[in-house]
């Protein structure tokens, strides 16, 4: 069977926000610093630096504004810088510091809203629509991200038709784009395809993008199932970091050495030096004291010692 694919994809790279969120050991402000200005040096023009959540949730998060304010002098306009903001409160404190995208982020699995963000999926919708026409006023692109879109750790399966009603919810109070998220990593190409499917009833093709976590092995081929759709933007994490803190069990995002191998070898472009963003990985992984979770890296650096 031919697809046609695009001839560029866009990385996200979400490390230093999906990545270290769920870290237990404080990560320094200039860990942080130096794993972003890694991602650009490699070519990455997109990344989640932190999120503006409550600090009492996510603690590992609670040096947004420092970290925005450290790297303003060294902010670059071709790199979109996004963070995550739940509320009015969120976008209040990161407003100052100029972010290029708000994500606002909400679920398909309604018990998953309640513990991620203490309220039902319409009262997230509510919270957001503020968010989401206060960043438009001040042209900042906004973007949705739908948690569970396969599957929920407390709910599992879910139904296609609830990333429709919240994709539909989501584009009415003006996301720009849509992220279909596999929260837990459960989810398989076909499952993934259908979760997409439901989305493309509310949003154009061009809107939407993957974030596939790797629990069980499978986000690269997910990654590819989505790009057979014609998804051109994916969230992925150096190293493999990450995990989300209310979401037991789940490991981190693909990797994205593993996605920019992958795309590189089917001949799309991403922009991106995969030997820089080793660099990037294995720094961080050995700060974290981790082994590197992108299969890519390892072989690379095998290769290499060899
Ligand atoms: C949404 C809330 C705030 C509701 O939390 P709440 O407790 O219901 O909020 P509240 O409005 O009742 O406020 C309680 C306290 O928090 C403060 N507060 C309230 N808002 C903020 C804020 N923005 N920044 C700082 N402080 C804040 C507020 O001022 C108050 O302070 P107090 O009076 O007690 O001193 C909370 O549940 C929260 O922060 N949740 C975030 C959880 C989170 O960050 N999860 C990980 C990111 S999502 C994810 O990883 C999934 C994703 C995107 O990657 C895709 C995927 O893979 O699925």
């Amino acid at each position: 069977m031919s697809h046609s694919y695009p001839e560029h994809v866009t990385i996200v790279d979400v490390s230093p926000r999906d990545g270290l969120q769920n870290e237990a050991m404080t990560v320094p402000k200039a860990v942080k610093q130096t794993l972003i200005n890694d991602l650009i040096a490699a070519g990455v023009k997109k990344l989640e630096a932190t999120s503006f959540v409550s600090p009492k949730w996510v603690p590992q998060m609670g040096d947004n504004s420092e970290l925005m304010t450290a790297l303003a002098d060294s902010r670059r306009d071709d790199v979109i810088y996004s963070v995550l903001v739940p509320n009015m409160r969120g976008f209040d404190n990161a407003i100052a510091h100029r972010p290029d995208e708000i994500v606002i982020f909400g679920s398909a699995s309604e018990t998953f809203s309640q513990k991620n963000i203490n309220c039902s999926i319409d009262e997230s919708i509510e919270r957001f629509a503020p968010v989401a026409a206060a960043a438009k006023a001040q042209n900042i692109k906004v973007r949705g991200v739908i948690s569970c879109t396969v599957g929920c750790p407390y709910e599992g399966e879910i139904d296609p038709s609830q990333v429709a009603y919240v994709t539909k919810r989501l584009v009415e109070i003006g996301a720009e784009q849509i992220g279909i998220a596999d929260t837990i990593g459960v989810g398989t190409p076909l499952k993934v395809q259908r979760a997409l499917q439901a989305a493309l009833e509310y949003a154009d093709i061009s809107m939407l993008s993957g974030h596939f976590h790797d629990t069980y092995g499978q986000a690269v081929s997910n990654t590819l199932a989505a790009l057979q759709m014609g998804v051109s933007e994916f969230d992925t994490s150096v190293a493999g970091l990450g995990g989300c803190p209310y979401a037991k069990g789940a490991t981190g995002n693909v990797a994205t050495e593993d996605v920019v191998y992958m795309l590189h070898g089917m001949g799309i472009n991403t922009g991106i030096d995969l030997d820089k963003l080793v660099v990037a990985g294995e720094r961080i992984s050995e700060f974290l004291g981790r082994r590197n979770g992108s299969s890519v890296a390892r072989a690379l650096i095998n290769k290499r010692q060899s």
